[in-house]
């Protein structure tokens, strides 16, 4: 019956519908894509194709335009508005390929149609960004920091950063806390924006930029399945021009110290310093400036170019899974106009598919959010070269927890290949009387890693004696007096001592005790403030669980939908 109707299609070019072709839903109303429809090419005569055609046309009807591939002048058509997306790949026999309106193409959907699915669906759920939240950030947050900007620059004040000011902090701390992320734009002097693009470029031209799909990619499974299955090759390991891939970057990951990073340090440099500032302004929102002090490093600065030939974007994701508490992010492109493409799609959390705002990668501009959950975002494809400088600021204890498993020569790596956030006081401060060592004088190299470690460990030190300085989050129960500010510090640093010292020893760290287990515990995330007493702590790790098996039968369903829809597929007559 269906090849019937599929034969009736393929003369009117559309696979018949099984009912009529739904209407655009209501939310997605006013949104761009609604013009701009998705193109199906399929082959009628072929069964597969057909099916899936006819379910496409029955469940996302209203973002598709169809061509069947015997119809030459509707796929002529296709063709001719896709110049660089290559025709033999969209129009092939026995296949159905869709090319979205960005000019990417997603092919061998008649065996692998969870790419295409995952578009269409995104487009059938992702809410558009909340107006009254807008105009609040820009009332509240973005006007005011040009305003303080304006006035360092008319002031003809060449001592310093605009923004290194008490209200400048007020305003970024307030951000991060209400709207979970910021915006400084301007961050750097003109010249200076300039010397960084130049410096990404000949990363670039000098070929030490990596695909990111293939720098990063594991075998876990993601939401496409198996990444080392690579079914219809959803990473585009194949690297063909205009295919859908989930991460489209070029990137290196590069030490201002390097030969190659240029202009790199006048970056990091102003980061550090912004960071290290923002966290001990008297103005700061204190919970904000307490996550902030939980961070001990800076990872090595990510130079990512998304080429527009490409139009590669990076699908939504969390930066989790670096142990990172921030993400600071800094364009490069200058005259980049919406049409481009290439925002930043930062989401809510709650509900997930609810958009916060689309940022511009514009050149100057610095964009910083929570590296956890709270903050899923996406890349969407950009039409022209997108130049980014990405820096994740890293919670030293979480690294110390999970390094300290893995013994000496983890934690060294992680010592070497991360820098130290300290101002010069704190540097001065946390530095203090060597640990010692049982083989004499570190060589020079480890003279360095012992300095980083004692001056992260002393950094944790404080912020976990700040923490349990306060009630349990909980149950409002003191910390025990051995564990109140001075003792803790004193504890945590004589364990640095002999850390250290392990680490330079090639000792197994085993499960040292770096974040004092066992005498309750420091929450994460955005409980990275806050302090459990141990009872509290093992009722939450009890929490923990229940929400890691909730996840766990999220997953099983998700799996499960997508075997029906198979099964459905499939089963068509
Ligand atoms: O380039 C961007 O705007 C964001 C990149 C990103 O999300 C990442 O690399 O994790
Ligand atoms: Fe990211």
């Amino acid at each position: 019956m269906l090849m019937r109707a599929a034969a009736r299609a393929a003369a009117a070019g559309e696979p018949e519908p099984s009912e009529k072709s739904p209407e655009p839903p209501e939310k997605v109303a006013d949104q761009p894509w609604q013009h701009h429809r998705l193109r199906v090419v399929w082959d009628a005569s072929d069964r597969d194709a057909a099916a899936l055609a006819r379910l496409l046309c029955d469940e996302f009807g209203a973002f598709l335009c169809f061509a069947e591939l015997h119809d030459s002048a509707a796929v002529a058509a296709v063709v001719a508005e896709n110049p660089e997306v290559p025709a033999d790949e969209v129009a092939r026999e026995g296949g159905l390929s869709a090319v979205l309106p960005e000019g990417i193409f997603v092919n061998g959907c008649e065996e692998h149609p969870q790419v295409l699915l995952y578009e269409l669906r995104y487009l059938l759920t992702v809410a558009p960004p909340d107006r009254a939240e807008l105009a609040r950030f820009e009332h509240e947050v973005q006007g005011p920091l040009a305003a303080l900007r304006a006035r360092h620059e008319a002031g003809g004040s060449a001592a310093g950063r605009w923004w290194h000011s008490e209200a400048a902090f007020a305003i970024v701390s307030r951000s991060m806390a209400e709207h979970k992320m910021c915006i400084v734009d301007g961050f750097l002097d003109p010249q200076e924006v300039c010397a960084l693009r130049r410096t990404a470029e000949q990363l670039h031209e000098g070929g030490h930029l990596e695909r990111g799909i293939v720098e990063q990619r594991h075998a876990d499974r993601s939401y496409f399945g198996e990444e080392s299955e690579n079914k219809g090759d959803f990473l585009n390991i194949s690297d063909k021009p205009r295919k859908w891939t989930v991460q489209g970057d070029q990137r290196i990951w590069i030490n201002d110290s390097d030969g190659r990073a240029g202009s790199l340090k006048i970056l990091t440099g102003a980061l550090d310093e912004f960071l290290t500032s923002l966290r001990r302004s008297g103005s700061a929102d204190p919970k904000v400036a307490s996550r902030l002090r939980r961070i001990s490093f800076r990872e090595n600065t990510m130079v990512a170019l998304y080429p527009g030939n490409a139009r590669g974007r990076y699908m939504k994701h969390s930066d989790t899974g670096r142990r990172a508490v921030l993400t600071a992010l800094y364009y490069l492109n200058c005259d980049w106009r919406p049409e481009h493409g290439g925002a930043l799609r930062l989401f809510h959390s709650t509900p997930p598919t609810r958009v916060r705002r689309d940022v511009a990668p514009l050149a100057n501009r610095l964009l910083l959010f929570w590296a956890t959950e709270e903050c899923p975002h996406e890349v969407r494809p950009a039409c022209r070269d997108r130049f980014a400088m990405t820096t994740w600021f890293l919670d030293g204890r979480q690294h110390f927890e999970a390094e300290a498993g893995g013994g000496a020569a983890r934690l060294a790596n992680l010592l070497r290949n991360a820098n130290v956030i300290a101002g010069g006081s704190d540097d001065e401060a946390f530095e203090g009387p060597a640990a010692p060592s049982r083989d004499g004088p570190p060589a020079p190299l480890d003279a360095e890693l012992l300095r980083k470690l004692r001056i992260a460990c002393r950094h944790q030190a404080l912020a976990e004696a700040e923490a349990r300085s306060r009630p349990c989050a909980h149950c409002g129960a003191s910390a025990p007096p051995e564990l109140t500010a001075p003792t803790a510090a004193e504890r945590a640093a004589a364990l640095t001592s002999a850390a250290a010292a392990a680490a330079l020893l090639g000792v197994d760290l085993g499960g040292a005790d770096l974040a004092g287990a066992g005498a309750g515990r420091l929450g994460g995330g955005e409980h990275e403030d806050l302090w459990y007493c141990q009872a509290c702590w093992d009722a939450r790790g009890e929490e923990g669980r229940r929400r890691e098996r909730q996840r766990e039968q999220h997953e099983e369903l998700r799996r499960e939908q997508e075997r029906l829809w198979r099964e459905r597929f499939a089963c068509s007559p």
